[in-house]
């Protein structure tokens, strides 16, 4: 097991956002993480993180168990999250972004620039000069650079142009080949079910229900992701 959200409740202040989540990921599996606007996506992977520490409730990663451990101490368990709205370093360069981020591992600096080659062509612009997809995949090479052991993408295709998302799609796909574990929130059933192994869905700060793609039928998908 290298992820196991244990029943969860997480509060902005007195709101409470999470009401009981619990999923378990396994090693080498794509998870998608859904539900409508507002349900509790970023507030289950930022509760993950420990941006917003759950009040009650168990989160285990690779069997440790991460209460009151600081954020960047989970990252360090390996835990590469890309956050919504893509947050790189406006004023540093391409390259610089990523080897800041780097750590030991599999993933360097030749293989995300082999897996976004607009990245390599880009290398010694700012990151705050460059196009919002550009930006998405800096932030995905920095998590990869991380050489993390669970990559998180909260809703990294949102609002890109649609070449850009088919190279992030494509991306994630090859992520997935290499047996990396990724925690999926996005929007784009179309692209998203293909790649993932199993799907959670959030409702009202709840997991609600979880299967396989094939088994989230148009009935499920009305009553839980209402479109
Ligand atoms: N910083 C915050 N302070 C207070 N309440 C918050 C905060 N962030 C989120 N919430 C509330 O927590 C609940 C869950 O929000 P969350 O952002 O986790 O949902 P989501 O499923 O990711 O939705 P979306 O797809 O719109 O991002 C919502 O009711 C939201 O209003």
């Amino acid at each position: 097991m290298l992820l196991d959200v244990q029943d969860i409740t997480t509060y902005y202040g007195a709101s409470q956002a999470l009401l009981g989540v619990e999923f378990r990921m396994g090693e080498g599996e794509v998870v998608a993480l859904m539900g409508r606007n507002g349900m509790g996506k970023s507030t289950t992977i930022k509760s993950i993180c420990n941006l917003v520490p759950p009040k009650t409730g168990r989160i285990f990663f690779g069997g440790k168990g991460t209460e009151r451990m600081a954020p960047y101490k989970v990252a360090r368990l390996g835990v590469g999250l890309v956050p919504e709205g893509r947050r790189c370093f406006p004023n540093l360069s391409v390259h610089e972004n990523l080897v800041a981020a780097a750590r030991p591992g599999k993933w360097t600096l030749d293989k995300v620039n082999a897996l976004f080659p607009r990245l390599q062509e880009r290398h010694a612009q700012m990151a705050k000069s460059l196009s919002g997809g550009e930006q998405q995949m800096l932030a995905i090479g920095r998590a990869l650079m991380t050489n993390p052991r669970l990559l998180i993408l909260d809703e990294a295709t949102e609002g890109l142009a649609p070449v850009i998302r088919q190279d992030i799609w494509r991306a994630i796909r090859q992520l997935k080949a290499e047996g990396l574990s990724i925690l999926v929130v996005d929007k784009t059933l179309s692209e998203l079910l293909p790649v993932a192994d199993r799907c959670v869905i959030l409702e009202n700060g709840r997991s609600v229900w979880t299967g396989v793609p094939a088994e989230l039928t148009a009935q499920v998908q009305d009553r839980y992701l209402g479109v």
